[in-house]
Order: structure tokens, then C-alpha cells, then sequence
């Protein structure tokens, strides 16, 4: 029972979800906090609008991880062995039933948000409902749909308040570029059993090293375009220098990738948490 239990977490893989309710956070700060009543069916206080907001996309993510884990059980025996269906700590129908529950959770918690946040809300799920069995084996429209999903957190929070979403677009599109870069990188280490079950993931249309250079392009846009949220928004001096270290993480993550694609996606994550560090600290020192 105890190991139904952690598998279950593990399945929402609670790093990510918690990262990606830190998004939303940041997302409604930069947006504006006091922001408009527009749109709500319930007057809910924009306070509680941003807890339900940070809930709402937890649970959302940890139900999208959770499926893409369900959908993705027969790859996994080669990809993932040790992720928890090939393992046996969850079962299929268990996976399934646990994300449906999680999915609905977050639905009623974004029922209390304006209409454009619960539109985002309405098609985040239905993203993440078909990307696995749709979209994953289409080459780079998966990644792009990943990328789409990791960026929208910051709209969905600027969105919960009724808030400014110009900066959060800027952060919007850093986010979706460095998800994009990684996501190809790992259908670079996810080739062989894609392969297997045939997938056409952007390495295997194209070839591993085209679609390392898609991903360092899209990572080198990001990096060229991350003095944007200072130059253009709302960030201070301190974002400067704090992202400056997370995109040469991110530039030597890229380059590591052509010769380890484990290595290098690890790295990008890595990169991309100090990335959203410096959202956090560079936007706190820009308000005192
Ligand atoms: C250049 C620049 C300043 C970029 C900004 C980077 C930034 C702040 C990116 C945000 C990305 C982030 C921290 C996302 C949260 C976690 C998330 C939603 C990840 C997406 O997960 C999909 C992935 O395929 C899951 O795999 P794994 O991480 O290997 O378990
Ligand atoms: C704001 C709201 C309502 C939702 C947020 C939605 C977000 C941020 C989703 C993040 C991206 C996410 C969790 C995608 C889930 C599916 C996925 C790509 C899981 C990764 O699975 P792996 O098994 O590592 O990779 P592949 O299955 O793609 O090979
Ligand atoms: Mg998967």
C-alpha cells in the first residue's frame, strides 16, 4: 500500500507540478495582483484566486504527468523501466483513474477564476488529455505542445488576477522556447524505444543531429531574447545578472547534448530552475 502511495505521487512527478505552480505564481505577481473582477462567476478575491490558480495548475500537471504515464506503459518498459506502471507499483487502470480525479479537482478550482483563465484551464487539459496518443508521435508538434504548456503557466496566473499579461507574454515565450529545446532533446534519448513503437519524434523524421540544432536554435533565441523582461518589463537590474549564469548553464547544457542527450537534458532542467530562480528574486528586488 505504501508503495501505491509513493508510486502515485511519483506519477505526478511533484518536482515539475511544484515548479509549475511556482510559474503561476510568478505570472500573477508580474501581471499584477490587484488585478480586475472581469469575467468571474463567483466574486472570489484575487487573493484566493492566485491559491486556486497555483492548486489548479498542480493538480493539472501531476493529472498530465500521470496520463502521459498510463498512455506511454508499453514505451516505458523500454524508455522508463523504472517509472511506476512497468515497475508494478501502479496499476493502468489506477494511473488512469488517479489523473481523471486530479483532473477534475483542478477544473472546479478553476471554475473560480476569470473566464480567459479558465479558457487556458479548458485547453491546457484537453492538451494534455491528447498529447500522448495524438500528438507525441508527430514530429516537433508534440514538443511544441509541451512547450506551450510549461509557458502558459505564467499566462494562467496573470490571467487568475485579470492582470497586465505583457511582461508575463515576454516570460510566456521564454519559458516555451527552453521547454521546446529540452523536449527535443530528450526524444533524442527516448529515440530507441520510440522508434520501437513508431513514433515519429523530430530525431527520428530528421535525424538526431538536425534536431539538436532545432533545439539549440530555439535555446539560443531564448537566451538572446531573456534581457527582454528588464529591457521591456517590469524586472530589475538584479534579474540581469542573476539570469546571465542560468542561460550560460542552459548555452553548455545545449552543446553537452550533441555528444550526451541525458546529460544535457538534465542540465537544461537544471538551467531552467535558475532561470525561474532569477524570475523570482530579479522581480522581488525590482518592487522594494
Ligand atoms: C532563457 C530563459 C530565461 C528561459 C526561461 C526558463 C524557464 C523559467 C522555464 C520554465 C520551465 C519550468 C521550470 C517548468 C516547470 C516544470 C515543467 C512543466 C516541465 C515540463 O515537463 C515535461 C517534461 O517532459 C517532463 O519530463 P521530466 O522533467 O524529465 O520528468
Ligand atoms: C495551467 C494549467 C491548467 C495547466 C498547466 C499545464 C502544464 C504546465 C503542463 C506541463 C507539461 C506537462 C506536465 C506535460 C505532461 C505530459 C508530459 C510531456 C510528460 C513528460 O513525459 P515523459 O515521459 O518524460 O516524456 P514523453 O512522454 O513526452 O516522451
Ligand atoms: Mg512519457
Amino acid at each position: 500500500m505504501r508503495g501505491t502511495a509513493r508510486g502515485l505521487l511519483e506519477l505526478t512527478r511533484p518536482g515539475n507540478a511544484i515548479a509549475s505552480g511556482l510559474l503561476t505564481v510568478i505570472g500573477s505577481f508580474v501581471a499584477g495582483i490587484a488585478g480586475g473582477e472581469a469575467g468571474l462567476l463567483l466574486p472570489v478575491p484575487p487573493e484566493f484566486r492566485v491559491a486556486a490558480a497555483v492548486c489548479a495548475t498542480v493538480l493539472a500537471v501531476g493529472g498530465g504527468n500521470a496520463i502521459n504515464d498510463y498512455f506511454d506503459r508499453e514505451i516505458d518498459r523500454i524508455n522508463a523501466p523504472d517509472r511506476p506502471i512497468p515497475r508494478g507499483a501502479v496499476s493502468p487502470r489506477g494511473a488512469l483513474a488517479f489523473s481523471l480525479a486530479l483532473f477534475v479537482l483542478a477544473v472546479a478550482l478553476a471554475l473560480t477564476l476569470p473566464a480567459l483563465a479558465i479558457a487556458i484551464a479548458v485547453v491546457n487539459l484537453v492538451a494534455l488529455v491528447a498529447y500522448t496518443e495524438l500528438f507525441k508521435g508527430l514530429p516537433g508538434v508534440g514538443n511544441l505542445i509541451v512547450a506551450y504548456l510549461g509557458g502558459s503557466t505564467f499566462l494562467f496566473g496573470g490571467a487568475a488576477v485579470g492582470g497586465d499579461l505583457s511582461t508575463v507574454g515576454v516570460l510566456f515565450a521564454l519559458a516555451a522556447l527552453s521547454t521546446f529545446a529540452r523536449e527535443v532533446v530528450k526524444d533524442v534519448e527516448d529515440v530507441a524505444g520510440d522508434r520501437e513503437e513508431g513514433l515519429h519524434t523530430l530525431p527520428i523524421a530528421v535525424g538526431e543531429r538536425r534536431a539538436l540544432v532545432a533545439a539549440a536554435a530555439a535555446l539560443g533565441l531564448a537566451v538572446l531574447a531573456s534581457p527582454l523582461p528588464f529591457v521591456v518589463g517590469t524586472f530589475g537590474v538584479v534579474y540581469l545578472v542573476l539570469v546571465l549564469p542560468a542561460d550560460a548553464v542552459m548555452c553548455y547544457a545545449a552543446y553537452e547534448s550533441f555528444g550526451d542527450a541525458t546529460a544535457g537534458q538534465s542540465r537544461l532542467k537544471y538551467g531552467m530552475f535558475l532561470a525561474m530562480a532569477s524570475f523570482v528574486v530579479g522581480r522581488g528586488f525590482a518592487v522594494v
